[in-house]
């Protein structure tokens, strides 16, 4: 099993990885009085059994799959259930599932009688990303994540086990954040991930929990310094201004988050080589990641008028211009607002 520790402004924490490791759990409940787990309906099928057989006194809440999970509607269902069943100030939520679950429960537990402890539960490659930090939200209308809190889990148990029933579509969306990870913050793991891995069909046990580790402690070194995101920390939303509008666009959940994200990383290298002179072969990262079967051109039914707009209302937009994270060079980000004319010349160079 690995180890990382997490230590943020307001909380410190371990994130634990590896197969079978879910019994870790036992411990960690006995000081609660009651345990409510929000799960979603495929991963309750799936896996929810391993949980139970341990702890046949859960109380359980099942949202629909997906990012519809993330909605006022079932974040107001999950405050009603968890009322009804009488979870106090000391209970405790459990977040079992990827990342839209984990979003959702965790902004249940920031805001249920002020705040009550949650541990997250890991069910998918991107949640190395989601469950660290304590980004937790729902989105709106309008907007992606715009309604949410920065509260951290007590622990996060990343059973590896897990992963072993995720679709091909969702490794692939949950890896985009590992290859983020090396983009913003590591040329020398970017260039390991672009010389070593050719499919993502293949990764073995210890392949896929060395990745995990290496982008959580990627993202713990942002965390730890800026918790709340007053600066560096808006450098792990590198590919988000273009993919979060994206995904609004695709009424958030007929693209993923990875695959909206991946056309945003694309999207942002390009700009980053026009304005910030970045050297990085851009030809050949694509050439890569088409091998590894990602799609990086704007899906043609997206008009960049409509696009501009999400971007515009993007939590990084202080000026009412959008703001991007670019790069300088592999591992050496910034924040920019980016002019409308080169935003719609390279919108249109990438649109399908
Ligand atoms: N809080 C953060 O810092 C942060 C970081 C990155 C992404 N996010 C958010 O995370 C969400 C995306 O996370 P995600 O990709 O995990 O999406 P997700 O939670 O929607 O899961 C993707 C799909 O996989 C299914 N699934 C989950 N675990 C499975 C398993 N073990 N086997 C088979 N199927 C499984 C789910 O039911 C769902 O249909 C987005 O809402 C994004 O905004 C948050
Ligand atoms: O943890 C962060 O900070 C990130 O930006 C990680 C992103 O991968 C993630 O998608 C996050 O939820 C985006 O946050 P938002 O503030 O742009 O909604
Ligand atoms: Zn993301």
């Amino acid at each position: 099993m690995e180890k990382v520790d997490i230590c943020t402004a307001s909380k410190n924490y371990s994130v634990y990885i590896g197969p079978d490791i879910i019994h870790l759990l036992s411990n960690s409940l006995a000081e609660y009085t009651k345990v409510m787990i929000i799960t979603d309906e495929t991963v309750s099928e799936l896996h929810i059994g391993k949980i139970i057989e341990q702890f046949p006194e859960l109380i359980v809440y099942t949202t629909p799959s997906g990012e519809k999970a993330k909605t006022f509607q079932i974040y107001e269902d999950c405050l009603s259930f968890a009322l009804k069943h009488g979870l106090d100030r000391k209970s405790v939520i459990l977040a079992f599932g990827g990342g839209a679950v984990g979003d959702l429960a965790g902004f249940v537990a920031a805001t249920y009688m002020r705040g009550i402890p949650f541990i997250q539960i890991p069910t998918t490659i991107l949640a190395h990303d989601s469950a660290v930090g304590g980004k937790v939200a729902i989105n709106h209308s309008l907007g992606k994540n715009m309604v949410g809190a920065f509260y951290q889990p007590e622990m996060v148990i990343y059973d590896t086990n897990f992963l072993h029933s995720l679709p091909e579509r969702q490794v692939r969306s949950g890896f985009a954040e590992v290859i983020k990870h090396g983009l913003i913050a590591d040329p020398i793991f970017l260039q390991e991930l672009m010389e070593n891995l050719s499919s993502l069909n293949h990764l073995n046990n210890i392949q896929l929990s060395n990745y995990l580790k290496k982008g959580i402690e990627i993202k713990s070194a942002f965390v730890s310094k800026d918790e709340k995101e007053t600066g560096i920390r808006a450098y792990l939303n590198f590919g988000h201004t273009l993919g979060h509008a994206i995904e609004a666009k695709a009424d958030f959940g007929k693209l993923t988050h990875g695959e909206s994200v991946m056309c945003g990383m694309v999207y942002a290298l390009i700009l980053s080589n026009n304005i910030l002179g970045l050297t990085f072969d851009i030809q050949s990262f694509i050439q890569w990641i088409e091998k590894l079967g990602y799609k990086w051109r704007i899906p043609s039914y997206m008009e960049f008028d409509t696009l501009y707009e999400l971007m515009k209302r993007d939590k990084k937009s202080t000026s009412g211009k959008p703001a991007f994270v670019l790069l300088k060079e592999i591992g050496k980000p910034m924040m920019m607002e980016v002019e409308k004319s080169l935003l719609e010349d390279t919108f249109y160079k990438l649109s399908e």
